[in-house]
């Protein structure tokens, strides 16, 4: 991540950011810093012809019990290219969901851009050509809204002269205003396991070592479920029993991730949101049953429905994947009349976070 001086947050459409004004039907804290702070400026400040590239991880939010505060960054990327150009928007999408998005300002990275730079004080959108190359599957989990948001803030970011580039902490801002909540655009950011709040003045973020013996094996089912209709059946209030054992085991789960991942069972226990979503996932939430009652420390991804397993090694992530592989052979593993297929894989966890590169003129392929 990289940066200058801070500025405020607006989120895509111009309106003011706070409660409501989330991609996926959360309520973000209000901005950080006002509105009226960027000394506003011209396109003219990015010169024609200066390209950027970002690579930026996906993330699996919550972790089990750290409902819309721990999060993952996991080895599987997005990478996006955008050229500054004389005028117009142009896209060549490819991988992901590149046949399902706009092709407009509308297209969340063209959003999350938009965002970025009026914080800096640019309003108005220059010419631009982007080249999207996604491997990270949407509405899955995985936390692929949060890594649009996060390539468009960094490449909007980069694109601009020095002395008008935001802080880190401003971009924190802007991305988890965006998306709503900090737990998937701030290992996205940041790299590995992040734990993050609320404070009075915006959100914080720290991210923790994860323990190098930790496989993290995800089973991505061929079904969506979009994290607005997720967020929407997770009740007001939970008995305060609950939320007392949830503290214990997200407590442990942070000790477990980076210490003892013995522990990581135990501390993968969720109260919060996954019995309520469970309706909405009901092969996820069947996986889930059959890997925790054979003693694996599976959750769910994000928002659901991919299912993670956070393995303590190696040989337990080969029985992870072996015992999900063959539930896809059971009558469970089905929806709508039809089998459920999932898309088994090993994956590191990413110590990085997003990578922004500067190419020059002959280096694009
Ligand atoms: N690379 C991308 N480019 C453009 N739009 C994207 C991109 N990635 C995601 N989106 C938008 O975000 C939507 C998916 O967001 P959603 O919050 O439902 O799921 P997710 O972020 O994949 O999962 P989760 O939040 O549970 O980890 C897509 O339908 C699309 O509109
Ligand atoms: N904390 C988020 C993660 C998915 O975006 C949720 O569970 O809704």
């Amino acid at each position: 991540m990289s940066g200058a001086t801070t500025g405020d947050a607006v989120p895509a459409g111009g309106a003011p950011a706070g409660a409501g004004a989330a991609v996926n039907g959360a309520t973000p804290v209000e901005p950080l810093v006002d509105g009226q702070s960027a000394a506003l400026h011209g396109p003219e400040v990015i010169p024609a012809g200066r390209t950027v590239r970002v690579t930026v991880p996906a993330s699996s939010g919550n972790v089990g019990p750290g409902y819309d505060c721990l999060g993952l960054a996991l080895g599987r990327y997005d990478r996006l290219t955008v050229t500054r150009t004389g005028s117009g928007l142009t896209f060549e999408l490819t991988g992901e969901g590149s046949d399902e998005v706009p092709r407009t300002a509308e297209h969340l990275v063209i959003r999350a851009m938009r965002t970025a730079w009026r914080a800096a004080g640019l309003l108005e959108l220059p010419g631009l050509h982007v080249v999207a190359e996604n491997r990270i599957p949407h509405s899955r989990g995985m936390g692929s809204s949060a890594s649009a948001i996060v390539a468009g803030v960094a490449a909007a970011n980069a694109l601009l002269p020095e002395e008008l580039r935001l802080d880190a902490n401003a971009l924190l801002q802007i991305c988890s205003q965006m998306e709503g909540h900090p737990d998937n655009v701030a290992p996205s950011l940041l790299g590995g396991l992040v734990i993050s709040y609320a404070a009075e003045d915006g959100y914080r973020s720290v991210p923790v070592r994860v323990h190098g013996e930790i496989r993290p094996v995800v089973a991505v089912p061929d079904y969506e479920v979009p994290t607005r209709l997720a967020r929407g059946l997770i009740p007001e209030a939970v008995p305060h029993r609950d939320a007392a054992a949830n503290s214990g085991r997200a407590a442990l789960l942070v000790h477990a991730a980076t210490a003892d991942p013995a522990q990581l069972f135990a501390g993968t226990a969720d109260l919060l949101h996954q019995q309520y979503r469970a309706g909405a996932m009901a092969p996820s939430a069947a996986l889930l049953a059959r890997l925790r009652g054979r003693g694996l420390p599976a959750i769910i991804s994000g928002a659901g429905p991919t299912v993670l397993v956070l393995a303590e090694d190696a040989e337990r992530a080969a029985l992870a994947a072996e015992e999900i592989r063959a539930f896809g052979e059971d009558p469970a593993s089905s929806l709508d009349g039809r089998r459920v297929t999932w898309a088994v894989e090993e994956l590191t966890v990413d110590a990085e976070g997003v990578i922004v590169e500067t190419v020059e003129s002959g280096e694009l392929s």
